[in-house]
């Protein structure tokens, strides 16, 4: 899936050989990786082999103070993303947290808030390619959710094969769009509909519902709920389970599965971009994302 196509020299040169970032080159320790275990990545986003499990890598988000997804943080992701689809002794990734607390706040409002068409329209291209790199991946993909996952971060754990979420209950997951003033799209919308069901994600998204694990769990937003300390094991053994699988039939499988409503944005994704510049330009939403900034500042007292 081409990558680099119609985006913008900032993104272009982001996607320049990962290798840049001094010692993430394959095969070299990335700074602070401890015990010199084989991993790479970016400022952003860590990967390392499991030393636990044979063909199986785990992706950590570290764009802190909450993993929201930034041009930058989507871009490192889909760098790494196609590594490890191009890297044939990798079969499975463990996608998770480093930010304590937080698995993703979504989509980086910042990217949406007083910004130019143009850079809408950047940014929602990658927002788009990010879905689809996880959604139609051959890999196994597991999230291991450690903390709170509202709305992008929802969606990227909806795209996923399996979910493990921690069981504290302030790890909320859910798509709450509407509280912010804005709303899902249509992508978001069918990913939630073929996990929970039309009534259950007619009505989640409605009221912007954020789950907390019981409920998540109840609603089959989530596979498997565990106690925090847990959440990395079971992500694991999971990933052993759908890797005795052969490859071959799982990924048709997926595939099958997933290409209808992977294909619904393939066919308009231009369409789909225009729509969102078009939306989250409008004074009204511009006025909501503004209020709903204001009110995470003034929450911090
Ligand atoms: C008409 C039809 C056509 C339609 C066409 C298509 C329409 C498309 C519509 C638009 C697209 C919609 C899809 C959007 C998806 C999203 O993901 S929107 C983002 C949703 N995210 C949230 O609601 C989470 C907001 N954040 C929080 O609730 C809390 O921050 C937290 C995650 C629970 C963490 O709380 P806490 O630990 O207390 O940290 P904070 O102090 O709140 O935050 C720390 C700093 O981080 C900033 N921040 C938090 N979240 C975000 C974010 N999502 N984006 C950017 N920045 C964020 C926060 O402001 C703090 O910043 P500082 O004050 O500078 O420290």
């Amino acid at each position: 899936m081409a990558l680099t196509v119609g985006l913008r020299p900032l993104t272009r040169a982001l996607l320049r050989p990962w290798a840049r970032v001094p010692g993430a080159a394959l095969g070299r320790p990335a700074a602070g990786s401890g015990d010199g275990v084989r991993c790479f990545g970016s400022p952003r986003v860590l990967v390392e082999p499991d030393p636990a499990a044979v063909g199986v890598a785990v992706m950590k988000m570290r764009n802190p103070p909450v993993n929201s997804l930034s041009l930058e943080f989507l871009t490192e992701l889909l760098i790494s993303l196609e590594k490890l689809e191009n890297d044939k002794t990798f079969r499975g990734i463990i996608i998770t947290s480093d930010c304590p607390g937080i698995f993703s706040a979504g989509l980086d409002l910042l990217e949406m808030y007083g910004r130019d068409p143009a850079h809408c329209a950047e940014y929602w291209k990658a927002v788009q390619e990010l879905w689809l790199r996880v959604y139609l991946s051959n890999l196994v993909v597991i999230g291991a959710i450690n903390g709170i996952s509202p709305a992008g971060g929802c969606l990227l754990s909806l795209s996923c094969d399996y979910r493990v979420l921690a069981n504290n209950p302030k790890y909320a997951i859910g798509l709450n769009e509407t509280l912010l003033g804005i709303i899902a799209p249509f992508w978001f919308k069918d990913v939630l509909v073929n996990t929970i069901g039309h009534r259950a994600a007619e009505r989640a998204l409605q009221l912007g519902f954020l789950f907390p694990p019981s409920d998540a769990l109840q609603v089959g937003i989530v596979d498997q709920v565990v106690p925090e300390d847990q959440v990395q094991s079971t992500a694991r053994s999971v990933m052993a389970q759908w890797l005795a699988i052969p490859d071959h039939a799982r990924q048709l499988t997926k595939n099958l599965v997933r290409k209808p409503t992977a294909d619904r944005l393939l066919q308009q994704r231009d369409a789909d971009i225009q729509n969102f510049v078009r939306f989250i330009s409008r004074d009204s939403i511009q006025k909501s994302l503004h209020v709903y900034l204001e009110k995470l500042k003034q929450k911090k007292g």
